[in-house]
């Protein structure tokens, strides 16, 4: 009943601000976007410019971690300086609540491009689109960044180049890991410390599941199999699995995103494909 209520109270706090709510004097709101885990984002106009940004709003009802995850978020986006990420603009507080401002990419993610849109991506494609990824992710770690949130929602394509958002869970590289959620089993925990170490690794294992998913979006599943693992479905050539397997840690990893660049140049130059 506690738990219940607890929820009922939190959607009521974190209930989004409408459409037309001039904030700051300075940006109106035009649509929300969504809520994530500690965030509300919204798509805002600047009345000055006409220009649109996003703003995101730290989540009320997660308190002070929210804020200290937008503030840190806010730190990271400074750092950074790239086209394909958006830049921040400015963060505030308005009505004691905290917001950042940033670039609004007005793109598809490569997740609506697979399960809205049925796009199918051929070998080929695949591996253009990662070496696209990867020369990014590099530029990243070559700011002294990790993203540690490598997924197809967070990857969008905008008029044919691919653009990294979401630096909420991003890090410095060698800062110390967050604490383990509680109540993980081993083998989550494992796949926590994989996915969300302040380290370049963590990208790399995460780049090798966002393969995975361009390549299955051509899979056409067996009305009768049962479900089998990636490296039996998807009857890659070897120098492909091979490097799969190298990206998710089966096999000994990349020392860091420049090398899996020259392979994915290679495997490209291989398929005569650059
Ligand atoms: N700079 C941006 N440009 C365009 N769309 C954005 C931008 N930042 C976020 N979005 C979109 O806003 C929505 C909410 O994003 P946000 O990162 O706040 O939370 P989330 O990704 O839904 O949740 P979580 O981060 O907890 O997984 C998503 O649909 C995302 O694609």
């Amino acid at each position: 009943m506690l738990a219940y209520l607890k929820q009922v109270a939190a959607s009521w706090i974190d209930f989004p601000l409408r459409p037309g709510l001039i904030v700051r004097k300075k940006y109106r709101i035009e649509h929300f976007l969504g809520i994530g885990s500690y965030g509300l984002t919204y798509v805002g106009k600047e009345l000055a410019t006409g220009k649109e940004f996003v703003l995101k709003q730290a989540k009320p009802s997660k308190g002070s971690k929210a804020r200290l995850l937008l503030a840190r978020e806010a730190d990271i986006l400074q750092m950074l300086d790239l086209a394909q990420i958006p830049k921040l603009t400015e963060v505030f507080e308005w009505r004691k609540k905290p917001f950042l401002v940033m670039d609004y990419i007005r793109g598809q993610t490569v997740e609506d491009l697979i399960f809205l849109e049925g796009r199918t991506f051929s070998e080929t494609d695949c591996l253009k689109l990662m070496l696209e990824l990867t020369r990014l992710v590099e530029m990243i770690h070559n700011q002294g960044i990790v993203h540690l949130d490598l997924r197809i929602p967070n990857v969008l394509m905008k008029e044919g180049k691919l653009h990294v958002i979401d630096f909420g869970l991003a890090r410095k590289i060698g800062e110390e890991p967050e604490p383990e959620p509680k109540g993980l089993d081993a083998a989550a925990a494992a796949e926590h410390r994989l996915r969300r170490t302040p380290q370049p690794a963590s990208d790399l294992y995460a780049l090798g599941h966002f393969l995975l998913f361009l390549l299955y979006s051509a899979y056409e599943t067996p009305q009768e199999e049962e479900e089998a693992d990636w490296q039996t479905e998807l009857q890659l050539a070897p120098d492909l699995k091979g490097a799969l397997r190298r990206l998710l840690q089966i096999d000994q990893p990349y020392s860091g995103a420049t090398e899996f660049r020259s392979e994915l140049i290679e495997l490209l130059r291989v398929r005569s494909a650059l």
